[in-house]
């Protein structure tokens, strides 16, 4: 993988920019993965009502997060992203993502139409496991809006296995969600990447695709963040 490789993975017809790479990871990292996501202790797990979730790096509060080290298993996608030139632009302190949040969605579960908001760069790597979702963009930016029933304006099919970056554009002025559903009809939503997302000899199927579990494992860079022990009172002499 190269840089030239995220340079074929950016698609023309999105806003600046959405780069979707199929194929990231390999079947193998994959289900490592799973393994380490499910085997985590179980007070790691944040549940909500549609969702639950795993944060890593540290908690953000006021745009600010206490930061702790991510763990190897996350770390290791640090060359890579390195190579692809993700997060390139930043300072050789921050080039490298601080920060995961693992979801996990059951079939019928999903999240809101949101802005991922300014605690982070405005870069967002998304690696997902398992199954594929529909990520869909919206234009407004009205809270009061009825954000269930909009349509969107346009959508990603997002493979298991494969590397989503949003930036720019597409990070700073378009909130993203993914609907609460069994299945994804793919001929509706104005998906982008269709044939991307499918190999050639293998094209889109006409009927609804199922979904299943998905997990998906998003890196950012928070980058103002609090030493752990700042506020500790400093050790007796
Ligand atoms: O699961 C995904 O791919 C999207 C998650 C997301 O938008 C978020 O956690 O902010
Ligand atoms: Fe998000």
């Amino acid at each position: 993988m190269t840089r030239d490789t995220i340079t074929k993975g950016r698609l023309p017809n999105a806003p600046a920019s959405v780069y979707y790479i199929p194929d990231f990871i390999s079947s193998e990292e994959e289900q490592n993965l799973i393994n380490k996501v499910l085997s985590a202790p179980k007070p790691k797990w944040v549940h909500l009502k549609n969702r639950r979730l795993q944060n890593w790096g540290g908690v953000v509060v006021n745009n600010a997060m206490v930061a702790e080290p991510l763990p190897p298993w996350l770390t290791s996608f640090n060359p890579r992203f390195r190579e692809l030139e993700v997060f390139e632009g930043l300072d050789p302190i921050h080039k490298d993502p601080n920060h995961c949040l693992i979801n996990e969605y059951l079939p019928g579960q999903g999240i809101l139409p949101h802005k991922d908001g300014p605690a982070y760069h405005p870069t967002v790597a998304t690696v997902s496991l398992s199954s594929h979702c529909v990520l869909e963009f919206f234009k407004f930016s009205d809270l009061s809006e009825d954000r269930k029933n909009q349509e969107p304006e346009f959508s990603i099919l997002v493979q298991p296995r494969s590397l989503l970056v949003l930036k720019e554009d597409v990070y700073n002025h378009y909130m993203h969600g993914i609907r609460e559903v069994h299945s994804d009809n793919l001929t509706e939503g104005n998906i982008l990447n269709l044939d991307r997302a499918f190999p050639p000899n293998n094209p889109a199927p006409i009927s609804p695709l199922q979904r299943d579990t998905r997990i998906s494992l998003t890196f950012r860079i928070v980058p103002k963040t609090i030493r752990g022990n700042r506020f500790l009172a400093p050790p007796k002499k």
